[in-house]
C-alpha cells in the first residue's frame, strides 16, 4: 500500500496529478519549474518519539524517517537498509553526526552539531552520500535487461557555491549511467572547495567554472530542466536541494541530535541553522511537522538576508547585488526551498487547506517574482511562519568577533574553532540566548562545514592567538594532498545557457560511460 506521505506533487500545480518517489527524485525538478513535496506530513507520536525512536542509532532512525516517506513497492525495507548503511559508513564518525554537548561550558546548554564528518568535509555529504547510492540503484533496476545501447542514463547538472558541488561529485563518482556537470562561479568559492571538486579523476566528472554569481548558476540549472527539448535529450537530474531527496535524508539529525542533546526526554529545543538555500532548515521543518517537539527553528543568514527580510517584513524580494561574504556558501539572493515553505503556508493560511489552490498561489507568487523582482505574504501566513521560524543576520564582524570568541571561551573542548558559515549560527545563537535568558532550553546549532575549508576567515579570526597553527590545529591531513594533485575544469566565459549547453554536450561526447 502507498500511504499519502509516499507521493509527491509539484508546488506550482494546480491539478491532482502526483508521482513516485522514484519519478520524483530521477525528475528533480517538476516539469512547471515548482519542486516536489509530499503534501502529507507523515506524524510520529511522542510515545514512539521518546520510547522507541529516542533508543535508535543514525542509520536505524534515517530508515525509520525514509520508510514513512517511501513505499515498500518502491524501495524494499532490506534495500532501504542497505542503502543507508552503505552512505554512512563513509563517514569519519560512528554516530555520522556527532553532538558537541555544552561546548562553552556545562552552564550552557549550546550544543553545535558538527555535520561535516562525510568524505568532503561539510553537511551536504549527509544527504548527497545517500543520493549518489539512490542514483545508482534506481538506475541499476531501470537498466538491468537492457542491452548497452538503451540504457538508461542520467546527466547531473548541478550549481554550486562551494560545497554541493564536491558532495556531489565525491556521491557520484565513477557511477555506472551516470554523469555530473557542477556549475560554481569563478572565483567566489575558497580555494580548498574547488581543488576538492576538480581534482577528482574519474571520467564521468566535470567541472565548469562559470563567470558569474552562484544565482547565475542556479538559474542556469533551472532553464536546463526547462528545457524540454536537452532535458528529454539527457535526462537530467538534479543534485542540488531542489530534489526532494536531499531534504529526506537531512531530516534524521534533527532528530538523533534532539535525543543525544536531552538524553532521549523531551525538553525545550531551538535549532539555529545556517541558511542559503532553505534546504538544511527545511529539513528541520518537516521533523517538527513530524512530531518533534521543537519550540523554534532559526533561519541564521549573512549579509545576504532575503530569508530575514522576508519573516520580518513579508516581503520575499530578490535584491540585485550578492554581497560577497565570509560565508561564501550562503552568499545566495534566491533561496530555491523556501518554496516548499511557501506551499505549506498557502495551503493552511491561505487556501482551507485545498492542495490545488495551494498550487496556484504559489505559482502566482513565483510569477510575479519573476516579472516585478518581489511578492508580498499576507500577515496571517507569516504570523504562522513565526510559530515555527524566527530569524537573525548576522555580519562579517560578528563571524569573526564569534569564531574568536568561541577560540578564547569554549570549555568542550577548549580551543573549539568554527568554520565561517557555524559561526554565523553560533553567533545568532548567543544572540537568542541572550534574549531567552533561558537555562533549562537546548540550543543546538548546526555547523556545516568543516574550518579548513575556509582558511581566509579562520585565520583572519585566530592568527593573532600565537600559539593557533592553522596547518596544525585544523587541517586534515587528506585535504592537504589535494594541491598537489592535477586540475580538471572547463571556464565558461559568460553566465550564459546556451554556452553551458554546449560545453555539457561537448564534454559528453568524451565521456566513455
Ligand atoms: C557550509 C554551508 N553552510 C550553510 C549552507 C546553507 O545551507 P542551505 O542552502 O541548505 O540553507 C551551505 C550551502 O547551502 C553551506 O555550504
Ligand atoms: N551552499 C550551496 C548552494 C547550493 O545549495 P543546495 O543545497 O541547493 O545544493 C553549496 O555549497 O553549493
Amino acid at each position: 500500500m502507498v500511504s499519502p506521505s509516499q507521493v509527491y506533487r509539484s508546488t506550482r500545480s494546480s491539478d491532482n496529478e502526483v508521482k513516485s518517489f522514484e519519478a520524483a527524485v530521477i525528475q528533480g525538478l517538476a516539469s512547471d519549474g515548482g519542486l516536489f513535496i509530499p503534501p502529507t506530513i507523515p506524524q510520529v507520536s511522542e510515545d514512539e518519539l521518546f520510547n522507541k525512536w529516542s533508543k535508535l542509532s543514525f542509520q536505524e532512525l534515517a530508515y525509520e524517517i525514509m520508510k514513512l516517506y517511501i513505499s515498500e513497492s518502491e524501495i524494499p525495507e532490506k534495500d532501504l537498509k542497505d542503502l543507508i548503511n552503505r552512505s554512512y559508513s563513509t563517514f569519519r564518525s560512528n554516530d555520522v553526526t556527532p553532538l558537541v554537548k555544552n561546548t562553552t561550558g556545562s552552564s550552557n546548554n549550546l550544543h553545535v552539531l558538527e555535520l561535516f564528518h562525510g568524505p568532503t568535509y561539510a553537511f551536504k555529504d549527509v544527504a548527497l552520500q545517500f543520493v549518489g547510492n539512490l542514483f545508482e540503484y534506481f538506475l541499476q533496476r531501470t537498466n538491468k535487461d537492457l542491452p548497452e545501447n538503451e540504457r538508461k542514463q542520467l546527466t547531473v547538472v548541478g550549481a554550486t557555491s562551494g560545497d554541493t558541488g564536491s558532495a556531489a561529485i565525491y556521491g557520484l563518482r565513477g557511477k555506472k549511467d551516470v554523469s555530473v556537470f557542477i556549475l560554481y562561479p569563478t572565483g567566489r568559492i575558497s580555494p580548498i572547495q574547488e581543488e576538492q571538486m576538480t581534482t577528482v579523476a574519474d571520467e564521468n566528472v566535470q567541472t565548469l567554472s562559470v563567470k558569474g554569481t552562484f544565482d547565475n548558476c542556479q538559474d542556469i540549472v533551472k532553464a536546463i530542466f526547462a528545457d524540454k527539448e536537452f532535458n528529454s535529450k539527457h535526462n537530467v537530474g538534479a543534485v542540488n536541494s531542489i530534489n526532494w531527496a536531499r531534504i529526506l535524508a537531512q531530516i534524521t539529525y534533527y532528530f538523533y541530535s534532539y535525543f543525544q542533546a536531552t538524553n532521549g526526554k523531551k525538553n525545550k529545543v531551538k535549532f539555529v541553522v545556517p541558511s542559503g538555500n532553505f534546504g538544511d532548515i527545511l529539513a528541520g521543518y518537516f521533523a517538527k511537522k513530524m512530531g518533534l517537539p521543537v519550540e523554534k527553528l532559526v533561519i541564521a543568514t549573512n549579509e545576504n538576508d532575503i530569508l530575514d527580510r522576508f519573516l520580518k517584513s513579508g516581503t520575499y524580494e530578490r535584491s540585485d547585488e550578492v554581497a560577497a561574504t565570509l560565508s561564501p556558501a550562503m552568499d545566495i539572493l534566491i533561496s530555491s526551498n523556501f518554496e516548499r515553505l511557501l506551499w505549506f503556508l498557502a495551503r493552511e493560511y491561505l487556501a482551507s487547506n485545498d492542495d490545488l489552490k495551494a498550487g496556484e498561489i504559489v505559482n502566482d507568487w513565483f510569477n510575479q517574482l519573476k516579472t516585478e523582482g518581489k511578492f508580498q505574504v499576507s500577515s496571517t501566513a507569516i504570523e504562522g511562519a513565526l510559530k515555527d521560524f524566527d530569524s537573525e543576520r548576522v555580519s562579517n564582524e560578528e563571524t569573526i568577533e564569534t569564531i574568536k570568541n568561541i577560540y578564547q571561551i569554549s570549555e568542550n573542548p577548549k580551543h573549539y574553532i568554527l568554520d565561517p558559515h557555524t559561526a554565523v549560527g553560533v553567533c545568532a545563537t548567543q544572540r537568542i540566548m541572550a534574549k531567552d535568558n533561558d537555562a533549562s532550553t537546548h540550543y543546538i546549532s548546526l555547523s556545516t562545514a568543516h574550518p579548513a575549508k575556509f582558511a581566509d576567515a579562520v585565520n583572519q579570526a585566530l592568527s593573532s592567538f600565537p600559539e593557533y597553527s592553522f596547518e596544525k590545529d585544523v587541517l586534515p591531513e587528506e585535504l592537504k594532498k589535494l594541491s598537489t594533485l592535477p586540475k580538471k575544469l572547463r571556464f565558461v566565459e559568460k553566465a550564459d545557457i546556451e554556452l553551458v549547453k554546449v560545453a555539457i554536450e561537448e564534454e559528453l561526447a568524451k565521456m566513455k560511460l
